[in-house]
């Protein structure tokens, strides 16, 4: 048996950090970083959708990670997420991970061209092949992504010994149930959708990886602790308390990350920038949702977190 105990627990989708002129700033990637050791999550995901990774070069994506790595002095299980919608930018980023030491790489599949399963299996255990002592971890997101990961191509890639499990951000539950018993306690399943975390959590997901995480660690830690002791439901008003935050969050004119950014200012005086266009910056309206979500969450940490 592995032991995948690392990979089990609260590991926050890491956000892109932007200078003021919009350039990856290492520093803030750093800050960010830190304060994620700070509040006591498991570990990081990098480079994902929250890292804002389609909109940035292969050399954007090596300096968040290089950063990351650096101001985690290893406190952090790292996944850094290496997909750039073609072979040889993946294989690239797969090449630079493992030298980094991540603990993992994960790829969403490819997208735009509706490709063929043995294409996709391809795609994947090329850029694994690339990082050969490191873990590969699938990613799932078919709302985005446009693919949908089958029973039969999650069952083609646990020939390759480094799979590991998904990163399951579909939004059926019955989704991370067909990955757990497919697969087993060999492998890790993470709910991806933060609005049902007790859901995911419930159905077989070991920990989750999500892109509200960083706005209120603290909540979804409590969250997890509440699914461990069973308290359930505790934990489900919690859940209804963060989906009421979420709804916040992504009521604005400028998209949910740039205001996920704002409450962070608000709240933990972390300066992470904007977000890269075509994703919507907030307009002047959208600063007082951004403080009203922060003092939700604010609010929230203080009726469930001992
Ligand atoms: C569709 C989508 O973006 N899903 C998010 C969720 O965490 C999502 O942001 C959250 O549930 C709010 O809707 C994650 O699964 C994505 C994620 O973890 C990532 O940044 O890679």
């Amino acid at each position: 048996m592995r032991d995948l105990n690392k990979y089990k627990g609260v590991i926050p989708a890491f956000y892109a950090c932007y200078d003021d002129q919009g350039e990856i700033s290492p520093e803030r990637v750093q800050a960010l970083t830190k304060f994620h050791i700070e509040k006591g999550v498991k570990g990081v995901y990098v480079n994902g959708s929250s890292g804002e990774c389609i909109y940035q070069s292969v050399a954007d994506r090596k300096v968040v990670l290089e950063n990351v790595v650096e101001a985690a002095e290893g406190k952090l299980t790292i996944i850094a997420h290496v997909a750039c919608n073609n072979t040889r930018d993946s294989i690239e980023l797969a090449k630079h991970a493992e030298k980094l030491g991540v603990d993992a790489i994960a790829a969403i599949p490819p997208i735009y061209f509706r490709l063929p399963e043995y294409a996709i299996a391809k795609y994947w255990n090329d850029m694994s092949d690339a990082a050969p002592e490191t873990d590969f971890i699938i990613y799932n997101i078919p709302q985005l992504a446009g693919v949908n990961l089958t029973p039969a191509l999650y069952e083609e890639m646990r020939k390759n010994p480094r799979v590991i499990g998904v990163k399951n951000s579909s939004m059926p539950v019955q989704d991370i149930e067909t990955f757990a018993s497919a697969s087993g306690d060999d492998y890790i399943v993470f709910n991806g959708p933060d609005e049902q975390f007790l859901g995911g959590r419930i159905m077989g997901a070991n920990g989750g990886i999500g892109g509200t995480y960083g706005a209120m660690p603290e909540l979804f830690l409590a969250l997890d602790e509440l699914i461990k002791n069973k308290e359930l439901e505790t934990a489900k008003e919690l859940q209804y308390a963060i989906n009421r935050i979420i709804s916040k969050l992504v009521s604005g004119h400028g998209n949910m990350y740039g205001m996920i950014k704002e409450v962070l200012r608000i709240n933990e005086d972390l300066d992470l920038g904007s977000v890269r266009e075509p994703l919507p910056a907030l307009v002047e309206d959208d600063l007082a949702i951004a403080k009203e979500a922060a003092e939700m969450i604010t609010e929230t940490i203080k009726k469930y977190v001992k």
